[in-house]
């Protein structure tokens, strides 16, 4: 499992003020009036959604690498729209030199390593890291304890190969474990990619902090985002593998979240490839349009009232619920938990989840990508706000912790019970 990347199950009222202009989502919020309901009504809300048409498209808001690498750039619009508290949670960036050539090599890579012999993958495990390190296959729990089964996963630390001499503290940080298939074929690729999800989110990370400090919010209280990530050795990358589903005709394709469960990054800044699709070992472009990545956005607290209001869930779902696209060769990056908890808000994480193809011609059909979780020092002191939307529970009275204690609770949050 990948730690507190859990989904919400409460409603969230919104925590930072709204900002300039409003967003696509708040005429309704304000047609409905704000909403205070603590009631989990995540249940009601995507049953609905699972029998619902796909909702449209949306595309990221994007911007290109030759602004992006511009320190002094005005780029606060686009920071909004895509990551504040209207945005959809995740922003685009187009032409990044190298990239694609990097996302082909290592995505291919991926079936091979999830199609290794199952002796083989499982001396690839850490059962000690909670299978944060190596290979991982139906361990996370997404989606109010459901195994996620229909992916495998292989973490590594992309960056640094001995992050530190301690030997509990290595596994914590996800050192570099790539043995197989993975030495042979992909270490290369698995590292280089890695890094460069990881300048290119520095870059971005730069221009999060000069919007939230335009916002009023302080250097968070302590290092900015883009410190925070470049003073971690606790990066982790992760190859993902989406095995085939094969769906009957009474489950209608399955629900939206039917290759990876509802869930919220928990880290600074995930960044995301496009996924690469292949049916019987040839590359195919995506089968089905309503496939691939979901977001939901955060006016959850207006379905209580629609329900009661007896509003078309057609009309709610285009308002919830959102297929993202993005450009092949465009990288694309998500906000964390922990980066909303200490932008108080103004910089906001968003649940997803993963459709799997579910047309006639989907079968054979599987999916390949990467993920770049990065996040704070296990050692980094972070100060919470008094009032947080995620876990406030763990934070104790001076509200302060490092990343490790906080990664540590959430692990036992959901895992043991324990508080
Ligand atoms: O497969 C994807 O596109 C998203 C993966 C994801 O959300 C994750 O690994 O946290
Ligand atoms: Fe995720």
């Amino acid at each position: 499992m990948e730690i507190g990347r859990l989904v919400r199950t409460q409603t969230q009222p919104g925590w930072a003020p709204t900002t300039r202009g409003g967003g696509r989502r708040r005429p309704l919020a304000l047609a409905l009036g704000r909403l205070s309901s603590r009631r989990p009504v995540r249940c009601r809300c995507l049953a609905a959604m699972q029998t619902s048409p796909p909702p449209p498209s949306v595309r990221t808001v994007s911007i290109p690498f030759s602004d992006l690498k511009e320190r002094d750039r005005d780029l606060s619009g686009k920071i909004e729209e895509g990551l504040g508290p209207n945005g959809l949670g995740i922003i685009s960036i187009a032409d990044v030199p190298g990239f694609p050539v990097l996302r082909k090599t290592l995505l291919r890579l991926a079936p091979k390593v999830a199609n290794l012999p199952e002796d083989v993958k499982k001396e690839l495990e850490d059962p000690d890291s909670r299978f944060n390190f190596g290979w991982s296959h139906g361990k996370e729990k997404l989606e109010s304890g459901k195994l996620d089964t229909f992916k495998g996963s292989f973490y590594a630390n992309p960056i640094l190969d001995a992050p530190t001499t301690d030997d509990v503290l290595v596994r914590r940080l996800y050192s570099i474990y790539l043995t197989g298939c993975l030495v042979s074929q992909g270490a290369k690729s698995f590292k280089a990619l890695g890094k460069l999800m990881l300048e290119v989110g520095l870059m971005l990370a730069h221009h999060c902090d000069r919007y939230v400090m335009q916002q009023g919010v302080g250097p968070y209280d302590g290092e900015s985002l883009e410190q925070t990530i470049a003073s971690s050795r606790c990066h982790k990358g992760r190859l993902l593998y989406y095995y085939p589903r094969q769906f009957s005709k009474q489950e209608e394709g399955g629900s939206v979240s039917s290759w990876c469960g509802w869930h919220t990054d928990h880290g600074s800044l995930t960044g995301l490839t496009c996924a690469l699709f292949t049916k019987n070992s040839m590359e195919i472009p995506c089968p089905d349009s309503a496939a691939g990545l979901y977001i939901r956005t955060r006016d959850d607290k207006v379905v209580k009232h629609i329900i009661q209001e007896r509003v078309m869930w057609s009309a709610l779902i285009e308002i919830l619920l959102h297929k993202v696209t993005f450009e092949e060769n465009e990288l694309a990056y998500q906000v964390g938990e922990t980066t909303e908890i200490l932008s108080r808000g103004r910089l906001c994480a968003t649940p997803h989840c993963v459709k799997a193809p579910s047309s006639e011609n989907a079968s054979n059909v599987d999916r390949s990508t990467f993920a770049m979780f990065m996040q704070p020092d296990w050692d980094e002191k972070l100060k919470f706000p008094s009032e947080i939307p995620y876990h406030q529970e763990l934070i104790p009275p001076n509200g302060t912790l490092t990343f490790g204690e906080y990664s540590e609770r959430l692990v036992n949050k959901y895992y043991q019970g324990k508080t």
